[in-house]
């Protein structure tokens, strides 16, 4: 009963996010992947599950009626009426004290009086029905899972709007892995036809799976699987594959974690960092798709002060999820940004709040400085804050990726990581290489460009795309 109710914390509140036709400012967006098409799929759905282990006993709801709101699904739409709307006022940030509670080693240029949240229309609740019971706004567990979102069935698309079949994420995911998959298996069945399993090749398929950007360390560990049960024998390919996909999911599955949001901390705050291009607000507006869809209360920051484009987008984003953004003028101090995006977010009483970055090269020291500003920065509100801080690698590069993680880590204290494109032509062995050496958590992979395309995490299927086995 108790989980029965949680869950229906986290669907009542979920909204239709409706088309929002996007203005263009003059001149800088021209280059923005077009709008229409990226965001033309755009139903957020379900998004968070709430483990039955994170639901202390005491769950059930204080108030009498509020429990018989729950258990009769028929009074449901009444409770919609009942949240909130998250509408922001359009005013200016009020001057903050930003240059008194930061310490003078951190000189934040704070866009006071720039920064603006942008008002999000919000859709309207169901129509009412006869008798509404006492409105009741239920309270938030403080823990919640975000964990996968979208059924294959809530994206679909009447049939005039996509001729095309579109591909399941897994289709998608195994596409994408597909020529590096192919590859491999086409090295290791050159290195075994009409070969013994011996030292000549079982070095031979260890240099074949460091090609294949797995690491030393998985790659030891295939061949140590392959020398322990057949060594001495004919072997197959497939059974390569078999034992390949067997060991890499041993690799995945301690760090395939669903993303755990701790609401005690309001807002929880989630930075997203990561070099450039690899897909940091698209996965911004993906995830915050999903926690709106939750019925949480999200805030955006478009700390990417850089490009006027990621500013742009980011506002495209919040358009289509119902979250507001605080901006500020291109290249104001994204740390002076981020710090009084946490105040807007406070004061809103946000859930969530989700700060994009400027994406870096790891080696440009001067530009990971400032990333560990915004982190500091941070600090000053809420010490544990960021609670989250996610890096997007891109699916399609290699052995770079790991120092990438290497020094996101040390700089900005990295915690969470997504693997974005794996939908193009990826190569995604490194992810196992990272894996076997960081141990960070993998969230999510993004396989689309759409808002529905980020899916949780799941080490076997990945495996088993990599070795490509069915
Ligand atoms: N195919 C595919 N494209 C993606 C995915 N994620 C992001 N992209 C695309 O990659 C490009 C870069 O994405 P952004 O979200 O702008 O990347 P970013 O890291 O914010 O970029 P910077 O701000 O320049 O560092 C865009 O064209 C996205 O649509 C994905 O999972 N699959």
């Amino acid at each position: 009963m108790a989980l029965g109710f949680i869950k229906k914390i986290f669907s009542f509140g979920k909204k239709e996010v409706e088309e929002v036709p996007v203005e263009k400012p003059s001149g800088e967006v021209d280059q923005l992947p077009t709008a229409e098409q990226l965001y033309e799929d755009t139903t957020a759905q379900e998004a968070l599950n709430v483990p039955a282990e994170t639901i202390p006993a005491e769950a059930e709801p204080v108030v009498e009626e509020q429990t018989v709101a729950f258990e009769d699904t028929a009074a449901e739409p009444e409770l919609l009426q009942d949240i909130e709307p998250v509408i922001v006022e359009q005013t200016a940030i009020e001057p903050s004290p930003v240059d008194e509670l930061i310490e003078a080693t951190d000189e934040i240029e704070s866009p006071m009086g720039e920064a603006t949240i942008e008002p999000v229309p919000i859709p309207a609740p169901e129509a009412p029905v006869a008798e509404t019971p006492e409105p009741v706004v239920a309270p938030k567990p403080s823990k919640v899972t975000v964990s996968r979102t979208v059924e294959e069935k809530q994206v679909e698309q009447p049939a005039i709007a996509e001729p095309e079949r579109r591909l399941s994420w897994f289709e998608r995911l195994r596409k994408g892995l597909f020529r590096s998959s192919q590859q491999l298996g086409d090295s290791i069945g050159s290195i075994f036809t009409r070969r013994k399993l011996d030292e000549d090749t079982l070095q031979d398929l260890e240099d074949v799976l460091i090609q294949a950007d797995l690491g030393m360390e998985t790659a030891i560990r295939i061949t140590g699987a392959l020398s322990a049960t057949r060594y001495g024998k004919d072997i197959s390919t497939e059974e390569v594959r078999t034992i390949m996909a067997a060991e890499i999911e041993k690799v995945l599955g301690p760090v395939a974690k669903p993303l755990e949001l701790d609401l005690s901390h309001k807002p929880h705050v989630i930075l997203v960092v990561g070099v450039n291009g690899t897909g940091k607000t698209t996965t911004i507006g993906k995830l915050a798709a999903k926690l709106t869809a939750g019925g949480l209360n999200v805030m955006l920051a478009a700390g990417d002060t850089f490009r006027a484009a990621a500013i742009e987008q980011l506002h495209i984003w919040g358009k289509r999820t119902g979250a507001p953004v605080v901006s500020s003028k291109l290249g104001a101090d994204a740390a002076g940004l981020a710090f009084d995006a946490w105040k807007q977010a406070k004061e809103a009483g946000s859930d969530v709040l989700i700060i994009d970055t400027a994406g870096r090269l790891q080696n440009r020291a001067e530009l990971m400085d400032e990333l560990a500003k915004i982190v500091r920065v941070l600090g000053k509100n809420d010490p544990e804050a960021p609670h989250t801080v996610l890096q997007t690698l891109d699916a399609t590069t290699g052995q770079n990726a790991l120092n990438q993680v290497e020094i996101f880590k040390n700089i900005a204290g990295v915690n969470g990581l997504v693997m974005t494109k794996l939908d193009g032509t990826a190569r995604g062995g490194i992810l196992v290489a990272i894996s076997a050496k960081h141990k960070l958590p993998v969230y999510f992979i993004g396989v689309g460009e759409q808002v529905e395309d980020l899916e949780p995490f799941a080490a076997s299927d990945f495996a088993k795309a990599i070795a490509g086995v069915a």
